[in-house]
């Protein structure tokens, strides 16, 4: 008779094996899994995330508030750090011209293959294939790995896009990826100008206080999983950089936090979804929060999301506007250097807010 380890093993292999085969539609060798530098089996570990009542149908998540956010002079609702905008001017067909291509790669492309444009796996954050967020840190600072496979490219300043370091098929794929790029980041200082409007600063405020943006076009790819209930596609965690713009497919498995209670986002066809993050959270001094997110996974379809980062350069110092500050109002955050920022979220990992909770100063 079997024990209960063995049952366990069994069952966890299995579901790597459907998980894994269906994104490449062959089993994948364990040679291939430490390529990446890690052992995949890992993804499968229980997590409390069966507590959630039903989520609240968010149909026409963020519809209003896009509205009002292209009309509006004052204080935008921005509860959730997050809102859809419509009318964003970026031509449909770029945006499904990437989700197509990137599909393609994750799809379509052999493993050896894939594996050329491996990302390192002892830096965090480099370009390039792989599944594993935290990589290069302190292996015990997150044990459990996401159920998703990404492709990151470096697109901007300039001085870092090289596209020939992004994948060669389909033959459109280089030049889609420098397009969006583009698009996002025209699109990116518009709202960060709407937002500091908003809050009655000069348009060009928060954009001013990020300096030239670092951008990263990172496409996550989230294999069906069979037991999604032990699983994340991606662990709790808000944005470490300025704004983040972000399209997905149909398919669904965004939830962002609410008080707390986890939110399904309803995927909005031709719509970019805007994420505040971190460092617009201290940029207004609180008044407009970042948003908690993570991904779901689901047993029948795999989702493709491609989220595009817009972070302030390394050693940029992040403080909150002075012109938000007075005796009445005072200072809601330390000032923080963005790359001392960015290496302590890799190091201790994301869990929720606790990287921007952690620089909250005592009111
Ligand atoms: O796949 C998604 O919807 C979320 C992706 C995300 O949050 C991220 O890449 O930071
Ligand atoms: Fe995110």
């Amino acid at each position: 008779m079997k024990t209960q380890h063995q049952h366990q093993s069994r069952r966890e292999i299995e579901v790597l094996k459907v998980g894994k085969s269906s994104l490449q539609n062959r089993e994948i060798s364990k040679s291939e899994y430490q390529i990446l530098g890690h052992d995949v089996r890992k993804r499968v570990q229980k997590r409390g995330i069966c507590n959630a009542e039903p989520c609240p149908n968010l149909k026409g998540f963020g519809e209003d508030t896009s509205a009002k956010i292209l009309e509006s002079k004052g204080r935008l609702a921005l509860p959730w750090g997050a809102f859809h905008l419509t009318n964003h001017g970026v031509p449909p067909s770029l945006l499904s011209a990437l989700r197509r291509a990137a599909l393609s790669f994750f799809r379509d492309t052999p493993m050896p293959e894939k594996l050329r444009y491996a990302c390192s796996p002892s830096a965090p954050a480099s370009e390039g294939y792989g599944s594993k967020m935290l990589a290069g840190t302190d292996p015990s600072a997150s044990t459990a790995l996401d159920w998703r496979d990404y492709f990151d490219h470096h697109t901007l300043p300039l001085s870092r896009r090289n596209p020939l370091r992004w994948p060669e098929s389909p033959p459109e794929y280089r030049d889609t990826v420098a397009r969006y790029s583009d698009e996002m980041k025209g699109l990116a200082q518009r709202v960060l100008g709407l937002i500091s409007e908003s809050l009655g600063l000069r348009s060009s405020c928060i954009e001013d206080a990020v300096g030239e943006f670092y951008q990263n076009v990172t496409v996550s790819y989230y294999p069906p999983c069979p037991q999604p209930d032990l699983t994340l596609g991606l662990q709790s965690h808000s944005d470490m950089g300025a704004i983040t713009l972000l399209i997905e497919d149909d398919v669904g498995g965004l939830q962002v936090l609410k008080g707390d209670t986890w939110v399904t986002v309803h995927p909005l066809q031709d719509a970019v979804l805007v994420l505040l993050a971190d460092q617009t959270e201290i940029i207004t001094n609180g008044k407009y929060r970042s948003c908690e997110h993570r991904a779901i996974t689901n047993p029948d379809r795999a989702r493709l999301s491609v989220a595009t980062f817009h972070d302030p350069t390394k050693t940029v110092k992040i403080s909150p506007a002075s012109e938000l500050i007075n005796e009445s109002a005072p200072a809601k955050y330390r000032d923080v250097v963005y790359g001392d920022y960015v290496l302590s979220w890799y190091t201790k990992g994301p869990e929720g807010k606790r990287n921007i909770d952690a620089l909250m100063l005592d009111s």
